[in-house]
């Protein structure tokens, strides 16, 4: 495992201003990360997320689930979630995050993109039941997509390509700065599965 981290920079920061952002690189190798996908695929109670788009309620193909240290209640488009127990896949993934990361979390968000069409659209993970300025790992299995950042006064923007088994922590100031999306990708055929840990404020 080491030998994947030194490829990268881990104490860079990918952002100019305004915000900390590390890309950890692969933090596990292919076999390890296709029998990670592959758990996840099942043993993740998935659901389509809900969209409110001009007042109207649209099922996204891309799925969701949400699992915690408690059922703590997650509001988002005017929806309310709890969160379901950790499971010990889920659990083993947090452990492994935390340790690279150097943070710890209570919870976490997972999401799976069947193919390049479906995307994530810019936002930033700023909701109030987050801690303020806690950090977001997030790791990503699968399929690898872009990602981008774009500063929410200057419009600067700044892209990496989130790898199979890849680690990426978001933090200090960066929500309050900077939106960040997954974009459509037409070319990618294959799945992706990424869990963003973070930590709720009780
Ligand atoms: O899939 C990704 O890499 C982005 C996920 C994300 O931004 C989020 O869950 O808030
Ligand atoms: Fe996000």
């Amino acid at each position: 495992m080491e030998l994947f981290n030194d490829l990268y920079d881990v104490e860079k920061n990918l952002l100019p201003y305004d915000g900390m952002v590390n890309y950890h690189g692969p933090i596990l190798n292919e076999l390890d990360a296709l029998a990670f996908f592959k758990i996840l695929c099942t043993e993740i109670e998935w659901q389509n997320d809900l969209l409110i788009i001009f007042g109207k309620k649209i099922e996204t193909k891309r799925k969701v689930a949400w699992y915690g240290d408690k059922a703590f209640p997650y509001t988002y488009s005017k929806i309310t979630k709890h969160a379901l127990a950790w499971n010990s896949v889920l659990l083993s993934l947090k452990t492994l995050v935390e340790k690279e990361s150097k943070e710890t979390y209570n919870s976490c968000l997972l999401n799976l993109y069947h193919d390049g069409t479906e995307q994530m659209s810019w936002h930033s993970d700023n909701e109030e039941q987050l801690k303020k300025h806690g950090a977001i790992a997030s790791l990503s299995f699968g399929a690898a997509r872009r990602f981008v950042f774009k500063h929410k006064e200057t419009k600067e923007t700044v892209q990496l390509t989130l790898a199979d088994g890849s680690l990426l922590v978001m933090k200090d100031e960066t929500q309050d700065f900077w939106l960040h999306r997954l974009p459509a990708m037409k070319i990618v055929s294959h799945p992706r599965i990424n869990l963003t840990f973070r930590t709720i404020q009780i």
